[in-house]
């Protein structure tokens, strides 16, 4: 391939050497450095990777893409643009061949639910017998197939990279979470989405790196309605009228409160021994009787909004009503064990704001008593200790601390620091450091009719101490202590 048909979509100033040079990979990683490739050079967070040009060139690169005046060696092309993140997503798309435009596209954003709603949408287009590639938080799905990443929306290249295995594996839909970091870095340029979700936003990655304030992260967000044809907005976000203000796509909204394209109206919490979850019916431009097999009011927002997108694809409604009674979102709201003595679920909350949800929303079940197992992670903000601490003293019956992700701090220390918080609402709690024994203690003394919400690390597999990932999973857990317990009855 000549580098000059790559060149189609950019805006770019010529430094050296002919665009007519033969190459065959786009890197934007100087260890990956070899010959017949582009190397895009760029200003990181934490390195500057222009100054890796000598040592790329030494390897074999003849053709650079820069954004600020370097020097290049004689007999190397070299181009100039005015973003060079921008500049990888562009070439990285017609290097692929532009894979996105071979299937439908669905972008979710918003700070809350991104990956409950991929899922849903992925479950109800499976259910129709459709084949769907995924990515987000939980890696990128093809298929049996997922590929962590290290972030929720990877960097373009890998999203392109992706698109081509998810359309040659046969894929007709591809959807993903889109963060506002990933439009802050042009992760996702090049991309026209054809539809377009937004789920919520509230104050959140505010803090170097990530955004300057809450005014910076609403607008990248936003930017998701200015890159599709379709967009779905949540009607009853506080901000959902900063959000719309620039949009440029056809818009529409769904709301449990007030007129919207799709309502949510009678909304029921069901609460049997075994079916634990909501029902509603949606109203406007799509009828349905929903009944989604987990709880919480905001998973009838994400419900509402996967139906509303799915809306569009012409599906059979009793695939898409089978789907949603039968989902099962990995350590999402997940209800991992039933039984007339207790139910409990495993969530992913990991901050005050989740956390608060989750107790108020689960409270509408009207548990006998409602317990939270909970701990924080090491080495990170202690705020979210105190306030963790407060709104579990405040709105749990009981609460047990135990370790989460300790990394390298002392699991003790960072009870001490939730303690400090959840003592002074007069909270009850007690202290168990190992989180399997927090676990079982809970299921062990559990009263018939109690929930027990085991939170902070949903579908991770591990817990993390000292640099050492062991396994460890809070589902596992569960049905292992709910199978000894069954045994010894
Ligand atoms: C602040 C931020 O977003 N950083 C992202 C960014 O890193 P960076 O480019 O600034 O990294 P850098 O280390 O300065 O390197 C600059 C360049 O030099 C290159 N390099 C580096 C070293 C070397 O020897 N040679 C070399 O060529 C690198 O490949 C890179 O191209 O680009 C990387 C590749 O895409 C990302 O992995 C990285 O995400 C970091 C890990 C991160 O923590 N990001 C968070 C803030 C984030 O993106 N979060 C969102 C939201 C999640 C949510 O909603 O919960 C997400 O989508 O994950
Ligand atoms: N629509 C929602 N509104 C408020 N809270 C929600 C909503 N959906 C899920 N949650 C809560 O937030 C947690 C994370 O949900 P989910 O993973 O679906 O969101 P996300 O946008 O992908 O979040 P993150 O960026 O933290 O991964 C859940 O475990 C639940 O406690």
């Amino acid at each position: 391939m000549k580098f000059r048909e790559w060149l189609e979509e950019l805006e770019y100033d010529v430094i050296s050497g002919d665009l007519d040079i033969e190459v065959e990979d786009v890197i934007y990683d100087s260890r990956k450095a070899r010959e017949h490739v582009v190397f895009v050079c760029t200003k990181g967070t934490k390195v500057d990777s222009h100054e890796f040009i000598p040592e790329v060139v030494k390897a074999g690169v003849r053709v650079l893409v820069v954004e600020r005046q370097a020097e290049i060696p004689a007999g190397v092309t070299a181009i100039r643009v005015h973003s060079s993140r921008e500049a990888l997503a562009l070439l990285s798309a017609a290097r692929f061949d532009y894979p996105q435009e071979k299937m439908i596209t669905i972008g979710v954003t918003g700070t809350k639910g991104k990956t409950t709603t991929t899922h849903m949408i992925k479950a109800i287009l499976e259910s129709c017998g459709k084949k769907v590639g995924m990515i987000g938080t939980t890696g990128i799905v093809i298929g049996s197939e997922v590929t962590p990443t290290m972030n929720t929306t990877p960097e373009s290249y890998q999203l392109f990279e992706s698109f081509e295995r998810m359309a040659q594996a046969g894929c007709e839909y591809m959807v993903m979470e889109v963060s506002s970091q990933a439009f802050k870095m042009h992760r996702v340029d090049g991309i026209r989405f054809d539809y377009g979700l937004f789920t919520n936003i509230s104050p959140d990655h505010i803090g170097p790196d990530e955004h300057a304030d809450f005014n910076e992260y609403l607008y990248y967000k936003s930017q998701l309605l200015d890159r599709c044809r379709i967009g779905i907005v949540n009607r009853d976000d506080e901000h959902y009228h900063e959000i719309i203000k620039d949009a440029s796509c056809e818009l529409t909204s769904f709301s449990l409160e007030q007129e919207a394209d799709f309502m949510a109206k009678q909304i029921h919490y069901v609460s049997e021994p075994e079916f634990v979850g909501l029902e509603f019916d949606v109203a406007g431009r799509y009828a349905l009787e929903a009944r989604v097999n987990i709880p919480g009011r905001f998973n009838v927002y994400n419900a509402l909004a996967a139906i509303s997108v799915c809306s569009f694809l012409d599906l059979p409604k009793e695939n898409v009503r089978h789907a949603l009674e039968h989902l099962s979102v990995n350590g999402r709201m997940e209800i991992v064990y039933a039984s007339k003595k207790c139910t409990v679920i495993v969530d992913y909350a990991h901050n005050a704001v989740s956390m608060e949800s989750l107790l108020e929303t689960l409270r509408e079940y009207h548990p006998a008593r409602l317990v939270c197992v909970f701990g924080c992670g090491g080495n990170r903000s202690k705020d979210r200790r105190y306030s963790m601490g407060d709104s579990a003293g405040r709105l749990a019956d009981f609460s047990i601390l135990t370790a989460d992700n300790s990394r390298f701090e002392k699991t003790e220390d960072i009870i001490e620091d939730i303690r400090s918080s959840i003592e002074k609402t007069g909270g009850d709690f007690i202290e168990i450091p190992d989180r399997r024994e927090a676990i079982a203690y809970s299921m062990v003394h559990a009263r018939p009719g109690d929930m027990i919400a085991v939170i902070g690390k949903g579908h991770e597999d591990y817990q993390e101490v000292n640099g050492v990932r062991h396994h460890f999973s809070d589902r596992e857990v569960v049905l292992e202590i709910a199978a000894e317990l069954e045994k010894s009855e």
